[in-house]
């Protein structure tokens, strides 16, 4: 039986605003950052869980400060009081009725209990010794829907219809994680296409990138059409035609504007077109769908929860689902969103980057291949080239490919010095920092 004893809450920041690194039309200077938990715990050998949820800078303390005012929802209790009934304990992480009102299930105490929910599952994958993924693939369809809270979606998906989908992947599982072992999962780059980047930079990148192995590149978009076209220009030229252009517009546009605007990007033949407008707007997305076809829309970065996503794939509104692995509330409604995803047939390529997300999102990817969509077709996992160097067990690309982690856990724990030399603002990183850049 082992008891979870304390939760400690740090925020971590990394000054990336000051080389543009995540730059784009709507967040031109973000710094990355992370509201991170340490469960503590009395495992004999020390055991924690560790988690945490994205940022971009500024407010990552208030991030920090939910994620304080949740810890009595687990401090004191058993890890097996959880495991033992996986959808219980999500429903109560965000069923607490007085926390519940800054919710529900959305915004600040969403991401905090992501961050939350996720340190939960890397203390459980730890203690049974697998990464996540793998602790994942082992659970049996019964105990896989099990982990999954269906509250709000059973006019999409039931539980038993759950089963059933998960049941008819059972046959090749085995061979799918042999498969995972030799060739990894497919990535696709955004580290080329930030948009504070020169042209000479997104030229020296594209190519580095061509030669990397990988099939896919994303570009920022959304800023100024005629910048767009031109590095969209500047993109083809050193990629060619063979290569996947996605563009992601962050969020820029009206509902006409990006239809507009795509209506004139369509030269550069892009793959998809991401948050072109509000996450929230599910009919204006269905909109843009319609106009801009064959380009593909994606989203879900911003997307709060399962129940958007129910929508987005009722009303047709995305051809893309982009799970984040902390903007919603971690594993559990990752597993609903997959289940919904599968049952639509809409391919799900997750966000990464920021600081830990490719670490957290390749376990996503890779449980989907195994156990619920049992496919890569049109699949592909965003990859970053930032910050890894911080992660205890950072992300593997071989020939453009995530390959599987090994070690037990969620991938996500970052080295004691990292945290102690980016804590904000007390790190020497942020100390050393001119003092109007703090706030
Ligand atoms: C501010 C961030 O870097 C975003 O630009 C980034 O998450 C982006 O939308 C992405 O798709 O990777
Ligand atoms: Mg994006």
């Amino acid at each position: 039986m082992l008891t979870i004893l304390d939760l400690e809450v740090k925020d971590i920041r990394f000054p990336t605003s000051q080389s543009l690194d995540g730059s784009d039309a709507m967040n031109p200077d973000p710094d990355y950052s992370a509201a991170y938990v340490i469960l503590k715990t009395d495992h004999p050998k020390g055991l924690e869980g560790h988690g945490l949820t994205f940022t971009i800078g500024r407010g990552n303390e208030i991030c920090a400060s939910a994620i304080e005012a949740m810890s009595h929802l687990v401090v004191g209790k058993t890890l097996e009081s959880f495991t033992n009934d996986m959808s219980g304990f999500w429903k109560m992480i965000t069923g607490d009725s007085q926390l519940r009102w800054l919710g529900p299930e959305k915004g600040v105490i969403h991401l905090a209990t992501g961050a939350l929910v996720n340190a939960i599952w890397d203390l459980y994958a730890k203690v049974e010794d697998k990464p996540l993924w793998r602790l994942l693939a082992d659970m049996t369809p019964e105990e896989f829907v099990s982990c999954v809270d269906f509250t709000y979606i059973t006019d999409v998906i039931t539980p038993d219809e759950a089963l059933q989908l998960l049941r008819k992947q059972e046959a090749g599982k085995k061979e799918r994680v042999a498969y995972l072992l030799k060739n990894g999962y497919p990535a696709y780059t955004t580290s080329a296409g930030w948009l504070g980047y020169s042209d000479e930079k997104m030229r020296r990148l594209c190519q580095e990138a061509k030669s990397e192995g990988f099939k896919h590149l994303k570009m920022k978009v959304g800023a100024d059409l005629g910048d767009d076209m031109r590095r969209a220009a500047i993109i083809r030229e050193e990629i060619g035609d063979d290569l996947k252009l996605m563009m992601d517009a962050n969020q820029k546009w009206d509902v006409q504007e990006a239809i507009q605007n795509m209506g004139q990007l369509k030269k550069y033949n892009p793959w998809w077109i991401e948050e072109p407008t509000s996450p929230d707007d599910i009919l204006g997305h269905a909109k843009i769908a319609e106009a801009v076809a064959p380009i593909k829309v994606a989203t879900g970065e911003h997307c709060q929860n399962r129940v958007i996503f129910k929508q987005l794939m009722q009303a047709k509104a995305f051809e893309v689902c982009q799970i984040d692995s902390c903007r919603v509330g971690g594993v559990n409604e990752i597993l609903a969103i997959l289940l919904m995803a599968a049952k639509f047939e809409v391919p799900v390529c997750p966000h990464a980057g920021g600081v830990g997300l490719c670490e957290y999102v390749q376990h996503l990817s890779m449980v989907d291949f195994i156990c619920v969509s049992g496919t890569m077709e049109d699949r592909i996992i965003e990859y970053v080239d930032h910050l890894h160097e911080h992660f205890i067990d950072p992300v593997v690309i071989k020939n453009g490919a995530y390959m599987p982690p090994r070690l037990p856990g969620y991938s996500i724990e970052m080295k004691p010095a990292s945290m102690e030399q980016y804590a904000f603002p007390e790190g020497e990183v942020w100390k050393k920092m001119p003092k109007p850049e703090l706030l």
